[in-house]
């Protein structure tokens, strides 16, 4: 059967398929963590396990700044779409947690750069994403587009990694305080705020997408939109890998110091 055809045939089998139940569809969303989350990529364990150098660590931090300051603007560009204003109001609160909220909230990258901070980058390099990986900045891109393009309860669902992001926050902050004595309490301030942050998030556009995504076409769409997600953390980590582990360091690219 050539490829037009099958597309129609897997079409019409959707088609006729009923929706699932919300509780089958929860257990649909949930199961990609498992299969697919970054928490199970290899550089994952050697970051939590203490087998990074501080120059490994630093690449880390400076690329992931990248995906933290791209988080406000896709969730700028998710409100811009929205005509539901309780959606907009409870996902402005998502740019604000990032972003502060003067003058007492600094807000998450401001945290973030507490950390680039104390691994020894200079802010201003950090924050002109000069020294990033290509491949962190067509990842966290292509993220900002899918939000903005994608329909909105889409768009909504591949916030839903977030699900997963307490047990790995959780074993972050004990890993890396154990295991690096350049890393302290005040530069895990990030993920100890993320931990009450990420569970109220996520079960706001969990119970968002349960409701509104009706028909059985819809919520594969949002299963796949969770499989998006973790590609484009996942792949964030390859290039992580691919550079700082196995030394093929993209030409621009950060040189930690023993490196230079
Ligand atoms: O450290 C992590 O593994 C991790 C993962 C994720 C995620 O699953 O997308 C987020 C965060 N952290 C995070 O700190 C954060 O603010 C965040 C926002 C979002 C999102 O998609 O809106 N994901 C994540």
């Amino acid at each position: 059967m050539n490829p037009v055809s099958l597309e129609k045939k897997n079409a019409e089998r959707r088609e006729n398929e009923p929706p699932m139940s919300p509780a089958e569809f929860e257990a649909a969303i949930r199961a990609v963590g498992p299969e697919r989350y970054h928490d199970l990529h290899p550089f994952h364990h050697m970051l939590h396990g203490g087998k990074l150098n501080r120059g490994q660590v630093q690449a880390w931090a400076l690329n992931r700044f990248c995906y933290q300051s791209a988080v406000p603007r896709k969730d700028a560009a998710l409100i811009s779409r929205a005509y539901d204003r309780e959606l907009r109001r409870e996902w402005t609160h998502r740019i604000l947690d990032h972003d502060g909220l003067p003058p007492d909230e600094p807000g998450g990258i401001e945290r973030w750069l507490i950390l680039t901070d104390g691994l020894g980058l200079d802010r201003e390099y950090v924050i002109s994403r000069r020294g990033a990986l290509p491949a962190t900045i067509f990842a966290v891109e292509a993220y900002v587009t899918f939000v903005r393009e994608q329909p909105l309860t889409i768009a909504v669902a591949s916030s839903l990694t977030e699900l997963f992001a307490p047990k790995i926050h959780k074993e972050r902050i004990a890993g890396m305080l154990e295991n690096y004595d350049f890393i302290d309490d005040k530069v895990m301030a990030y993920f100890k705020r993320r931990l009450t942050q990420a569970p109220r998030d996520a079960d706001f556009a969990l119970q968002y997408i349960l409701k509104n995504a009706k028909t059985r076409d819809e919520q594969e769409a949002c299963v796949e939109a969770v499989r998006f997600k973790c590609n484009v953390l996942w792949v964030q980590l390859d290039a992580l890998h691919h550079a700082y582990i196995d030394g093929h360091i993209p030409p621009g690219a950060f040189r930690p110091e023993a490196d230079r």
